[in-house]
């Protein structure tokens, strides 16, 4: 049923803990919200996933392996990919070739699958809405597409476990939306997928996550449900704010 297990996770920067004794199980096939105040610690606990950081203390298993202390691209071997808070796409490559640099990393250069390749290729461009911008650089897309061109090129690895850090960021509510509808269908499209998202919007929260964490200052102070969660008088009180929850 798991997938990812986070146990005793503490990450320290010089004085500073960023997480703090931390525990998440991930079951698969869910999509796992963590949220939290700016400074929680949610970047961070990606990072250290995706090997990034190495932990100060704690375990990060992923299907009964552990990931502390291998290399990103191991990492992104054993299934794991991620977007960006701060978009990280190859500006001066088109939207076909990002893609298609998450497949080699995934399967390498293999001219025996080509085709294979290129047909993936034309199902997540039009999954995403970027068959008409497929010859397009990446940095000339408008904004919103450039975000859906991360998730695309993270998918192109065929990972098990898809890590996306606040994909709706500098989004307005229709966009919102719109990503809500797409994140569902990369669900139903990749069936076997686990999600786990780190998000401010809680719209997208609530319209997507199966069970949630909240952070605060590198601690989980609450995990849950999304309704659980925002009746929990120590999330009101972090991170929610009364007001939200009235
Ligand atoms: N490379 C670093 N060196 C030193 N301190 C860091 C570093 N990265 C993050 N921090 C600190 O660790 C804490 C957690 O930061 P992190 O970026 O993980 O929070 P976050 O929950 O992702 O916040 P946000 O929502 O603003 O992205 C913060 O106090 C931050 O200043």
């Amino acid at each position: 049923m798991e997938l990812l297990r986070i146990e005793n996770l503490t990450h320290m920067f010089g004085g500073l803990k960023a997480i703090s004794d931390l525990h998440i199980a991930v079951n698969r096939k869910t999509i796992y919200g963590v949220i939290g105040a700016n400074g929680a610690g949610k970047t961070t606990l990606f990072n250290l996933i995706t090997g990034i950081y190495k932990p100060t203390a704690g375990r990060i298993v992923l299907d009964r392996t552990s990931l502390v202390g291998k290399p990103s691209y191991e990492i992104s071997r054993l299934g794991v990919a991620r977007t960006f808070q701060n978009l990280r796409l190859f500006n001066d490559l088109n939207v076909i070739e990002n893609i298609h640099v998450g497949q080699i990393c995934h399967r390498g250069l293999r001219k025996s699958k080509a085709k294979e390749m290129s047909d993936k290729i034309e199902d997540l461009l039009n999954l995403f809405g970027l068959e008409m911008r497929a010859n397009e650089k990446a940095g000339n897309l408008p904004y919103g597409m450039q975000r859906k061109l991360e998730i695309a090129r993270a998918l192109a690895t065929e990972p098990k476990l898809l890590l996306l850090d606040e994909p709706a960021a500098g989004m307005n509510p229709k966009e919102v939306l719109g990503l809500v509808s797409l994140i569902q269908e990369v669900k139903k499209q990749f069936s076997d997928i686990t999600i786990v998202l780190i998000e401010h919007q809680m719209k997208l929260v609530e319209g997507l996550c199966d069970y949630v964490t909240v952070m605060n200052f590198g601690q989980a102070i609450a995990n849950g449900t999304v309704q659980e969660v925002q009746s929990n008088p120590k999330v009101i009180k972090a991170y929610l704010g009364e007001a939200e929850v009235s």
